[in-house]
């Protein structure tokens, strides 16, 4: 099996790269077409292979040798190779983020390859992905879910551990709103501040010695998938002692995009598929698409399985300050993708009826913001 390295190796030198020459392109290392495989097949010559695209943080580079390891195992006959690139979101982190569009500029290169053919699959975060995709791009599967919880890492040598230690006037650093709002409402004392750049990025700022973070709060399986966990010192949710955070939509699960009506590659990952978090996904994400009206909105979530097809899903909608939330959850017996969009959108309007509206309608006059940092 390829390592690390080899496979990071390859990526670079990937046809999707605009840094490198057309020479270099036409060189017999490029990859062939999808076109050209297909005649290859009709030719009855056995090879097929299977592009990955991924955005090219560490993390990202990681999520999709993740994949093709999970795909090498169900399809080692077929040949894979993963492709890098730098998104839009990617090269402006300090650009205004909202004038691109919310979350597409992590995503609009890689569909737009994709859609050529010159990708077969792209590895995403689930969080990172628009409630609509753009048209004849569909999510082809979502898998086994990580710890979906966010996670304090404190600066180091901290003689902290929890927030709730922390001194008055710490600061947290996050760019999501979503986390500084609903933190800010139970740790009035504390401040927050952002933080921008990829997992890596942000704990070096952290731990700078001139730093004014005091700890960082992240995405519990993003540290984990890059062999942090050990930088965790409190996981947070709904029932942390002194007050946790209900997580992002999507958070912890990998998505799988596909070309809509490529039944072939469908086929394949279809063995990746896995029913538990694609049905807490999918509830997760028909909330959000319920609520936010087309812009980014504060939202978190929780959904637990409580028993084989008993979801509790509880969710919050905070205003930007974090001073006014509403809280809803509600227990559905979830049997298929129906049942888990109908939870969402049912859970949605339990929050509208308790006041989540005003909280939106605030947050819709007040835009643009972002809701995640999108920095994989
Ligand atoms: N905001 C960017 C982002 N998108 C997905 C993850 C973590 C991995 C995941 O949720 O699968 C992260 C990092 C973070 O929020 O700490």
């Amino acid at each position: 099996m390829a390592t690390h390295e080899q496979l990071t190796s390859t990526s670079s030198r990937s046809i999707l790269d605009p840094t490198i020459s057309t020479e270099e392109k036409s060189s017999k290392d490029a990859v062939p077409s999808t076109a050209l495989e297909r005649k290859a097949e009709d030719a009855g010559i056995t090879t097929s292979k299977l592009n990955i695209g991924t955005r090219r943080s560490a993390l990202a580079v990681i999520q999709a040798e993740m994949v093709l390891k999970a795909l090498q195992k169900v399809h080692p006959e077929i040949e894979y190779e993963i492709h890098a690139m730098a998104t839009m979101g990617d090269k402006n982190q300090t650009t205004a983020l909202h004038d691109f569009g919310a979350k597409s500029l992590w995503t609009h290169e890689l569909e737009a390859q994709l859609l050529e053919g010159k990708l077969d699959i792209i590895v995403h975060c689930l969080k990172d992905m628009p409630t609509q995709l753009p048209e004849k791009c569909i999510i082809g599967c979502i898998m086994e879910r990580e710890d979906p919880r966010d996670a304090v890492v404190m600066k180091t040598k901290s003689e902290y551990k929890s927030l709730a230690e922390l001194p008055a006037g710490s600061v947290v650093g996050t760019s999501s709103v979503r986390r500084s709002a609903q933190v800010k409402a139970k740790y009035p004392d504390l401040k927050f501040k952002d933080v921008r750049g990829n997992v890596g990025t942000r704990l070096s700022k952290l731990d700078a010695e001139d730093g004014q973070y005091a700890c960082l709060i992240l995405a519990a399986a993003g540290l984990l998938r890059l062999d942090l966990g050990g930088r965790i010192t409190q996981y947070l949710d709904s029932k942390t002692p002194g007050g946790g955070l209900l997580h992002a939509v999507g958070q912890g699960a990998l998505a799988i995009e596909v070309r809509e009506g490529d039944e072939k590659t469908m086929h394949i990952l279809s063995e990746l598929a896995d029913q538990d978090a694609t049905l807490a996904g999918t509830a997760e994400r028909s909330l959000m698409r319920m609520l936010e009206g087309g812009c980014s909105v504060p939202i978190g979530v929780e959904t637990t399985w409580i028993e084989k097809g008993k979801l509790l899903m509880k969710a919050i909608v905070v205003s930007l300050d974090g001073t006014e939330s509403v809280e809803a959850e509600r227990l559905g017996e979830i049997l298929n993708v129906k049942d888990a969009d109908e939870l969402g959108w049912t859970l949605a309007q339990d929050l509208v009826e308790k006041g989540a509206a005003k909280i939106l309608e605030a947050i819709n006059l007040n835009r643009p913001i972002i809701k995640e940092g999108g920095g994989a």
